[in-house]
């Protein structure tokens, strides 16, 4: 049974990350929003776009803070900020759905939500992602670790220097293994878990363009 130990630099290394990834709030002022008032499929939409374009600002600046990111190749960065700015937004949206909240505030939430103008067909595998996310009960450097390996993903179309992804990836993935391990002792699995997880974020994602093009408008 190998003793795991994070080192430490990977200790600075995912304070630098989760100091990053807290400093951006937007999704729990759209989670307020939608508690205090029942908006209408257009207002939520313009909502959702004007959340989605904010959510794209707030990623970029939290690239910066992830060591090496800014050494990658500028037009390298921009393929990994396009290609994973959906998966990033659906992520961030199961952690504020699954934030613990006042009893019934997640119900109405949901409620909300389902009412929200979303196509019937995209509720259902949009909340299986969101309550599987929450069953793993993420520490909030789980979750910053996982938005981290979700962008450094060497396969995004259009990356030239995948191999300079790959090491960077494999750097977060190897202290998200670590503090999988410290975190979840019972569940040798845990980390399987959690990386399984990127696979359903990745076909949600791919509903994306769907999901706003089958807006239901009045
Ligand atoms: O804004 C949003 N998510 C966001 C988060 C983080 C950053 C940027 C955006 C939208 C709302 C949804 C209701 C209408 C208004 C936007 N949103 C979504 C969601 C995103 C994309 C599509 Cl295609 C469908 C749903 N799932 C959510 C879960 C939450 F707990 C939640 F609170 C907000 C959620």
């Amino acid at each position: 049974k190998e003793k795991v130990e994070i080192t430490k630099e990977q200790q600075a290394l995912m304070k630098i990350i989760t100091d990053a990834y807290n400093r951006h709030q937007i999704p729990q002022d759209v989670a307020k929003k939608l508690l205090q008032d029942q908006y209408s499929a257009e207002e939520n939409f313009l909502l959702l776009t004007e959340m989605a374009t904010s959510q794209v600002q707030v990623l970029v600046e939290f690239t910066k803070n992830i060591p090496g990111f800014l050494s990658l190749d500028r037009e390298d960065q921009i393929a990994l900020l396009k290609g994973s700015a959906v998966e990033a937004m659906f992520l961030r949206s199961a952690q504020v759905f699954s934030r613990k909240m006042p009893s019934g505030h997640t119900e109405v939430l949901e409620e909300r939500i389902r009412k929200s103008g979303i196509s019937e067909e995209f509720i259902t595998p949009m909340f299986n992602f969101y309550k599987s996310i929450g069953e793993l009960h993420m520490v909030q450097e789980e979750q910053a670790l996982l938005t981290t390996v979700t962008i450094l993903t060497p396969d995004r179309p259009y990356v030239k220097d995948q191999q300079a992804v790959e090491r960077l990836q494999e750097t977060m993935l190897d202290v998200l293994r670590k503090l999988c391990v410290l975190q979840h002792p019972q569940e040798p699995q845990y980390f399987a878990r959690l990386l399984g997880r990127l696979t359903e974020l990745r076909t949600l994602s791919h509903y994306h363009t769907e999901m706003l093009a089958s807006w239901r408008m009045n």
